[in-house]
């Protein structure tokens, strides 16, 4: 209707014909900000809240899933689309890439969740997996000089011509993906009598953003199997895989990258061993180390434990002050991990500080019968409490 140039190529006469016909019968609408406010008869949407608002309304005109793309959206550092399904909100981000490549970026959006959805995948993985697609086109496209123009196209033909056959892999960090980190134990998923991969599925289907696979018991051989697994899991979502502590598995699997502890291999031996584009997380839980952290070539830092925990032995706690104080002088990106829960979770992202980025839980997803309804839960539970501290990060 509203191209991403501003051009309306459907005018106002034909609106009730969108309202009313067509938007009953969608399995799913994509409008940009633009569009979604001239389905809804002109509606301000200048904020994330306002476009979960928007959600709402258009999903009640019929769509079975409504999908508002932010990339328009004043003042936000990164693209947020809010994603709807009648159910649950989901707030996906991805970096905003500076480009004036970006003519057919809605219509291939589009396009690629249909063909995603023909693959049999479900709503939400196909949205993310067409984000992914556009995003990566976007990137590999943002310098090409063609045609006369204001706005070029993009080029939908990186895959063939990088020569990548996976471009659901992430090439760079995202440091939006730590909105909601699942941090496996195959212990806690042993006792409810499910495999690590089942775990790791229900949980990227509840709304994990990025995946890490800890397992403390697995022999090499056995860990390096079931990060096979799960990676085939992830990347088939979008979602990275980083491994805990094992470089070798990491490197062996071709996972995303690592998070290693302050007694684990350093940050640049680890970054010289995967070089540039995996991810590396430390984990911090002083100034010191965050410093040396991002020295080493980290692209993260795990701060915690913030509460106490029975997951990890002998972890001395900080506290949300020393959170605070870690975060505030960070020049990485923070995940906080900790005893972090759907009591508490809430407080950890409304208290707005800067660099932090969402939480790492173990116990509250994978210690629990349901991890697809825990993953859910506290993934809304986050998108409130990030949306009632008004920041877009
Ligand atoms: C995201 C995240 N943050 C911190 C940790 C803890 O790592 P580490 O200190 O190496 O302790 P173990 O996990 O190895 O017991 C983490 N795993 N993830
Ligand atoms: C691995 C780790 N590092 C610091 S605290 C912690 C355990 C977090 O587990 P839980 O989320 O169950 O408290």
């Amino acid at each position: 209707m509203v191209s991403t140039s501003g051009d309306v190529l459907a005018g106002p006469s034909i609106l009730s014909t969108f309202r009313e016909e067509l938007l009953p019968m969608a399995n799913i609408v994509t409008p940009n900000i633009k569009e979604a406010s001239a389905l809804l008869g002109g509606i301000r949407l200048e904020t994330v809240a306002d476009m979960r608002n928007a959600a709402e309304l258009l999903h009640a005109l019929g769509p079975r899933n409504v999908l508002v793309k932010g990339g328009d959206l004043p003042d936000s550092l990164d693209a947020v689309d809010i994603f709807f399904n009648g159910e649950h909100f989901y707030e996906l981000r991805s970096s905003r890439i500076k480009t004036r490549n970006t003519h057919g970026t809605g219509c291939t959006l589009a396009s690629c969740i249909a063909a995603e959805l023909a693959k049999g995948s479900p709503m939400l993985t196909a949205v993310r997996v067409a984000k992914r697609y556009v995003e990566t086109a976007l990137e590999y496209s943002k310098d090409i000089l063609i045609g006369n123009g204001i706005q070029g196209p993009f080029d939908h033909l990186l895959r063939l011509k990088s020569g990548s056959h996976s471009f659901h892999r992430k090439d760079a960090f995202n440091p939006s993906d730590l909105f909601l980190y699942a941090v496996t134990d195959s212990g806690m998923n042993k006792k409810w009598g499910r495999s690590t991969v089942d775990a790791v599925a229900a949980a990227i289907q509840g709304g994990a953003t990025i995946v890490q696979l800890r397992d403390k018991d697995a022999g090499t051989k056995d860990f390096l199997e079931t990060a096979k697994s799960c990676l085939a899991v992830c990347r088939s979502h979008g979602v990275p895989l980083l491994i805990n502590d094992c470089v070798d598995v990491a490197l062996a699997s071709d996972a995303d990258g690592v998070h290693v502890g302050q007694s684990d291999m350093p940050a640049t031996v680890a970054r010289t061993l995967l070089g540039p584009e995996k991810i590396i997380g430390v984990s911090c839980k002083t100034i010191e180390q965050a410093q040396q952290a991002w020295i080493g070539g980290a692209d993260y830092i795990g701060c915690g434990g913030v509460y106490s925990t029975n997951t990890k032995a002998n972890n001395p706690t900080i506290g949300l002050d020393g959170l605070k104080t870690v975060c505030s002088a960070s020049k990485l990106p923070v995940v906080a991990i900790g005893g972090i829960n759907d009591s508490n979770a809430g407080t950890v992202m409304e208290m707005g500080v800067p660099n932090l980025k969402g939480v790492a839980v173990v116990s509250a997803l994978f210690d629990r019968e349901n991890v697809l309804a825990e993953t859910k839960k506290l993934h809304a539970l986050l998108m409130e409490a990030s949306s009632s501290s008004s920041k877009i990060q």
